[in-house]
C-alpha cells in the first residue's frame, strides 16, 4: 500500500501539480490530499485505508450518497449494454422529460458531458439569438473554464487567488463584463450604458463558489427583468445548485415565473449522478436555435453517453421530496453545531446557507459579495480544515467552496463531524494572521 504522500509525489512527476483540477492539491490549506479508493454513503476510503466522513460529495453530485446501490445497479446494466454508441438512445428522452417536470422554464434539454459545456453552450446561444457579444458575469462566480468565463472567477481561481487566466486573449476577455454581486445600481448603470451591445447576464442562481452568498432578495428575478427590458437573457447557472437545493433547484426555491424567469438554465452535478453528464434547457424558441434545427452549432462525441445518463435518471427518480428533507436536516445538524462550536471560542463567523448548502466565512455579518466574502480572516481556515481532517471528516480543500451533505449523512457521520467541531474551532480561534 502507498501512502498519499507517496502517491501525490509520483502523481507530480506525471500530472501537472498531481492533480486533475486545481482545488484538489491542497495549495491554500496545505498539506497532503488523501488519494480517495472508495467512496460508500456519507464516507471516503483513502489510499491508507483511513475513513472519512465525507462534505465534499464529489463537489455535489453525490446527493443520496456515494455509490448509492441501485444508482450503481442501473451503471452495471447500461455499462453491459454498451459504453457509448454515438448515437440516440430512449434513456435521454425520458432524462430530458424528467428535468422538463421538474423546471419549470425547461421547455428543451441538450445534453453535454460538463457544466462547462452547458455555460459555454449557453452562452453561444444567447449571442446567437439576440447578435449581439457582451456577457455579464459576477464577480466571484463560477461558470467553469471557457475562455470568456475565467474573467474574476471564484472556486479554483479565487483559492489560489488568480485574477483570471493566461491564455485567454484580451479580446475575447473584453466581452465580458464584470459586476459585483447583489449589485442592482451597478446592474442599471450598465444596462443604460450598453443594454443594446449586452447578449445575456449569466449568474450562479445562488452564488456557491466563493463560499455561499445568497442571492439578496428577488435579486434573479430582477436580474431577468432588466435583461428582458433591454432585449438580452438571462441565463441561470444551476450547475451546483440544480436538484441539490430543492427537488426543482433554485427554480423549486424561488419559482421565476414570466418576466423573472431566466431564457436558459444550465444543469451539472447531481443530473448526471457522478457521471460526467451536464446539459442546458430553457425556451422552446431558443433551444430550438441549436443544431441540427437551428444556426447555432454544439456537439459532442460522448454527450448523452448511456451509462452517464442511467446514473443520471435514477438519481432524480430517487431524489425525493423525502431526500431533500434528509438533505436539510443534516445541514440543520452541521451548522448548528458549528455556530456553537466557534461562539464557544470566540472566532467571529457567519454562515452562509442556502437550501442544504452552506459554507462559513470567519467573519462578522454575511458577506453579500466577493469583495465581503475576501474581508475574512481566510487564515483561520487551513488549520480549522485539518484539524477536522485530523478527526476524520473531509471538507473542501478551500474558504471558497461550499459544503455538501448527503441523504446518507445521517446519526453516525453526523455524530463524528459534531464531535470534531469543538477542536477546529479551537485551532481557528488559534490561528495568526500575517
Ligand atoms: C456554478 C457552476 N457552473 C459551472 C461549473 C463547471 O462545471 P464542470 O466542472 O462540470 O465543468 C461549476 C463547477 O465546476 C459550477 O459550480
Ligand atoms: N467549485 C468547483 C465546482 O463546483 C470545484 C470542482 C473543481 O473545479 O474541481
Amino acid at each position: 500500500m502507498s501512502t498519499n504522500a507517496e502517491l501525490f509525489e509520483r502523481a507530480k512527476l506525471a500530472i501537472p501539480g498531481g492533480v486533475n483540477s486545481p482545488v484538489r492539491a491542497f495549495g491554500s490549506v496545505g498539506g497532503t490530499p488523501a488519494f480517495l479508493v472508495r467512496a460508500h454513503g456519507a464516507h471516503v476510503t483513502d489510499a491508507e485505508g483511513r475513513d472519512l466522513v465525507d462534505l465534499v460529495a464529489s463537489w455535489g453530485p453525490a446527493i443520496l450518497g456515494h455509490a448509492h446501490p441501485e444508482v450503481v445497479e442501473a451503471v452495471q446494466d447500461a455499462a453491459a449494454h454498451g459504453l457509448s454508441f454515438g448515437a440516440s438512445t430512449p434513456a435521454e428522452a425520458l432524462l430530458a422529460e424528467e428535468v422538463e417536470r421538474r423546471v419549470g422554464p425547461v421547455e428543451r434539454l441538450r445534453l453535454v458531458s460538463t457544466g462547462t459545456e452547458a455555460t459555454m453552450t449557453a452562452i453561444r446561444l444567447a449571442r446567437g439569438a439576440t447578435g449581439r457579444d457582451l456577457l455579464v458575469k459576477f464577480d466571484g462566480h463560477y461558470h467553469g473554464h471557457s475562455d470568456g468565463l475565467l474573467v474574476a472567477a471564484g472556486s479554483g481561481l479565487a483559492t489560489l487567488a488568480m485574477p483570471g487566466s493566461a491564455g485567454i486573449p484580451a479580446s475575447v476577455a473584453a466581452t465580458t463584463v464584470v459586476v459585483p454581486y447583489n449589485d442592482r445600481e451597478a446592474i442599471e448603470r450598465l444596462f443604460a450604458e450598453r443594454g443594446d451591445q449586452i447578449a445575456a447576464i449569466i449568474v450562479e442562481a445562488a452564488a456557491a463558489n466563493m463560499g455561499v452568498v445568497a442571492p439578496d432578495g428577488d435579486f434573479n428575478g430582477f436580474l431577468a427583468r432588466t435583461a428582458h427590458a433591454h432585449g438580452a437573457l438571462l441565463i441561470s447557472d444551476e450547475v451546483l445548485t440544480g436538484f441539490r437545493v430543492h427537488r426543482a433547484g433554485m427554480w423549486g426555491l424561488e419559482q421565476w415565473a414570466g418576466d423573472e424567469a431566466p431564457d436558459l438554465i444550465t444543469f451539472g452535478k447531481v443530473i448526471g449522478g457522478g457521471m460526467p453528464l451536464a446539459a442546458l434547457g430553457g425556451r422552446r424558441d431558443l433551444m430550438e436555435l441549436l443544431a441540427p434545427l437551428g444556426p447555432v452549432y454544439q456537439a459532442g462525441t460522448l454527450s448523452g453517453n448511456p451509462v452517464a445518463v442511467a446514473a443520471g435518471l435514477t438519481t432524480l427518480r430517487l431524489a425525493t421530496d423525502e431526500v431533500y428533507r434528509r438533505l436539510d436536516a443534516a445541514a440543520d445538524v452541521i451548522t448548528g453545531a458549528l455556530a456553537d462550536a466557534l461562539t464557544a471560542e470566540g472566532v467571529a463567523h457567519a454562515i452562509t446557507r442556502v437550501g442544504s448548502l452552506f459554507s462559513v466565512a470567519f467573519r462578522e455579518g454575511a458577506p453579500r459579495d466577493f469583495d465581503e466574502v475576501r474581508a475574512q480572516d481566510a487564515f483561520r481556515y487551513p488549520p480549522f480544515f485539518h484539524a477536522m481532517l485530523d478527526a476524520g471528516v473531509s471538507l473542501p480543500p478551500s474558504a471558497f467552496e461550499a459544503w455538501f451533505v448527503t441523504a446518507a449523512h445521517g446519526d453516525e457521520p453526523l455524530g463524528r463531524i459534531v464531535e470534531a467541531l469543538p477542536a477546529a474551532a479551537r485551532a481557528a480561534a488559534a490561528a495568526k494572521g500575517a
